[in-house]
């Protein structure tokens, strides 16, 4: 059966520091972070793969309220993007929803891409144990 890819897009705010990063990212600095979560499978009756709210409502909850306006050297050990992205495919993989894909956008020119071939099921993300504050 043919399979559709759908993706929601979502913005927070949150600051970091790279303490072993050589340039200016080495201060306390922050972001506007765009974070892009796909979820692909075949369309079901209504003709859609997933509710984009019910998408976003998933996103909220699981990543939005853990990290929107935070300090994320608190959550995430060495936060690049890099690892804020392995870990926020973390915890929508523990609450169930099946991404296909995570984009995580620092800046407007550099993003990462963490998809369902490169995860690892057995892997502890830097900020994979931390729940909802
Ligand atoms: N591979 C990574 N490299 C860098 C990361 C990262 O998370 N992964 N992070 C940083 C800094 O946090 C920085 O905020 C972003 O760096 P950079 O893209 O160089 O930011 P600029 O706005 O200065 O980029 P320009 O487009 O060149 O103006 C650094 N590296
Ligand atoms: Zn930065």
């Amino acid at each position: 059966m043919t399979t559709v890819s759908v993706t929601k897009v979502v913005e927070f705010h949150a600051a970091h520091v790279l303490s072993w990063h050589p340039g200016l990212c080495s201060r306390l600095h922050g972001h506007t972070y765009k974070l892009e979560v796909s979820v692909a499978g075949p369309l079901n009756d209504h003709g859609i793969v997933a509710d984009f709210a019910d998408i976003r409502e998933v996103i909220k909850s699981h990543v939005l309220d853990r990290l929107d306006h935070r300090m994320l050297n608190d959550i995430i050990d060495n936060p690049t993007a890099e690892n804020v992205a392995v870990t926020v495919w973390c915890w929508l993989h523990d609450a169930g929803l099946a991404t296909s894909q995570v984009r995580l956008w620092e800046t407007s020119t550099a993003y990462v891409t963490v998809d369902a071939t490169s995860f690892r099921d057995d892997e502890i993300a830097p900020g994979r144990a931390h729940g909802p504050s």
